[in-house]
């Protein structure tokens, strides 16, 4: 465990191949067990901001800092390391394999960080059963409906016990119970496992399930009232 705080970023910037600035002088800090929404008009860099604090896109400007780990200090290798250790990711489009089980599949992040496989399938396991897919672990995804999906999602991006979860738009497929019930699921969830999260979301239901509501505009970060 460590008590510098999951995400830093500071003065953030990025600027686009085409000189179009996306963002500059950017600064947010996520501590352990909070959970920050982002908002934002379509095509203004919320995801491209998730990528930077996943060290997946570089910045133009400024420092990405991951449980006290400077990202631009770290080798690729480090850098993959640091991502499947500490870092889980909830996306819309999640792509389970459909030739592994929700098991084999929840276990992939833990086994990728060096977890042994039957440990790695006793964490997947019980993470299943967080998200009320325990009974269900030993099939395969082709009968699992989109919000049941997104179950597995939530388990997979946990399994390893990160410290940060970066969540972009995790219910932008699903219909609005359903939403509901996963946003629900995925910040109780994330809660108690004491991770903080950064949800990038356009709904406004979902955003507001977060400690700090934030909208990034052209002229930067602006918090919600
Ligand atoms: N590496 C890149 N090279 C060129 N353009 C990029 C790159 N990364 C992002 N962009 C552009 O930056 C802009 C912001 O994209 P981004 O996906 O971050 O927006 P967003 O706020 O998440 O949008 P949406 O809500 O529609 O998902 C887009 O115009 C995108 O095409």
């Amino acid at each position: 465990m460590t008590s510098a705080p999951p995400l830093v970023l500071e003065s953030l910037g990025k600027t686009l191949p085409n000189g179009r600035q996306l963002f500059a002088n950017l600064s947010l800090t996520v501590s352990a067990g909070e959970c920050v929404s982002i908002q934002g008009e379509s095509g203004i860099g919320k995801s491209t901001l998730l990528n930077l604090a996943a060290g997946l896109d570089t910045p133009s400007a400024g420092m990405v800092e991951v449980a006290g780990r400077k990202l631009a200090d770290l080798s690729e290798a480090d850098l993959t390391a640091l991502r499947g250790q500490q870092i889980g990711f909830v996306f819309q489009s999640f792509h389970v394999l459909p030739y592994l089980t929700l098991a084999q599949n929840v276990a992939l992040p833990a086994i990728l960080s060096g977890d042994p496989r039957d440990a790695a399938l006793t964490k997947a396991r019980t993470r299943l059963s967080e998200v009320g897919l325990g009974d269900r672990h030993g099939d395969y995804v082709a009968a699992l409906s989109g919000g049941e999906l997104q179950r597995v999602a939530i388990a997979r991006a946990l399994v390893h016990d990160p410290v940060l979860i970066l969540a972009d738009e995790p219910t932008g497929n699903l219909d609005p119970d359903t939403s509901n019930e996963i946003m629900d699921l995925l910040a109780r969830t994330v809660r108690s496992t004491g991770a903080a999260m950064v949800l990038v979301t356009h709904s406004p239901i979902d955003a507001a399930m977060a400690d700090r509501q934030l909208r990034l505009t052209a002229s930067g970060m602006e918090p919600i009232a």
